[in-house]
């Protein structure tokens, strides 16, 4: 019997995620609030999808942000505070908390239909394996080997490192899993893709 994959998402302090999306708020530039919202709403449409889809047990979120775990929360979804700052120390501390299968997902991806993450840790079938994103650099999905250490490197340059690390690259078409959001252009090809809810009401469509 296939166990269920618990999966690890970080999100960055609000005051400094996604720097290179300010001004793609529905505020525009300047407005930080408006920012922060469109973060949340990044990360709320990618959590709610993920924790819908079949294969998926356990979602916790890595975030040291109050008003973050606060959202989070309200919405019934697990937070932590991380341990040590950065990336790839929040992967493993929430997979420290996590059972014996873990994945790491970006936070980031807003278009994420439950069925593409699905297809991806049912291919995946146990094996220690990525997505890379839209541009084949980064990975957006990592998952690890039931009872072996998460071992997550990411950063610039993550498909590479993951595949050196002896991870499978997953080459399936699942555009939606694909679609991490670094700039105001990728918001707009995950419009087109079909955005969750709360980031279509946050994202100002400048087109
Ligand atoms: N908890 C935690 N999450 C992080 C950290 N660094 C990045 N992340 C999250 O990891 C995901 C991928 O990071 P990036 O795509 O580089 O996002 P970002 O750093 O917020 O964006 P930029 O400021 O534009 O580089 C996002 O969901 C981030 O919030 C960190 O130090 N701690
Ligand atoms: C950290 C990563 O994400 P991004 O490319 O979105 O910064 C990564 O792909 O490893």
């Amino acid at each position: 019997m296939r166990s269920y994959l618990d999966l690890v998402v970080p999100v960055k302090r609000l005051d400094r995620a996604k720097s290179r999306l300010v001004g793609a708020a529905d505020g525009g530039i300047g407005d930080r609030a408006a920012h922060a919202d469109l973060v949340v709403a990044l990360a709320l449409d990618t959590i709610t999808a993920a924790a819908n889809a079949d294969g998926v047990g356990d979602v916790v979120v890595v975030t040291s942000d109050a008003m973050l775990t606060a959202v989070l929360r309200t919405e019934g979804i697990r937070c932590v505070p991380e341990a040590e700052p950065g990336l790839n120390e929040a992967y493993r501390h929430g997979a420290s908390l996590l059972g014996r299968h873990v994945g790491a997902l970006q936070a980031d991806l807003p278009a994420l239909r439950s069925a593409d993450l699905s297809a991806a840790v049912a291919t995946a079938d146990g094996r220690r394996a990525f997505v890379a994103d839209r541009q084949g650099t980064g990975t957006t999905l990592l998952i690890g080997a039931p009872g072996e250490p998460l071992d997550p490197r990411f950063g610039v340059g993550s498909a590479e490192a993951h595949r050196a690390s002896g991870a499978i690259e997953l080459t399936e078409d699942w555009p939606s899993l694909r679609c991490d959001v670094d700039t105001e252009a990728d918001l707009a090809i995950a419009a087109g893709l079909g955005l969750g809810p709360r980031t279509r009401q946050r994202f100002r469509l400048s087109a």
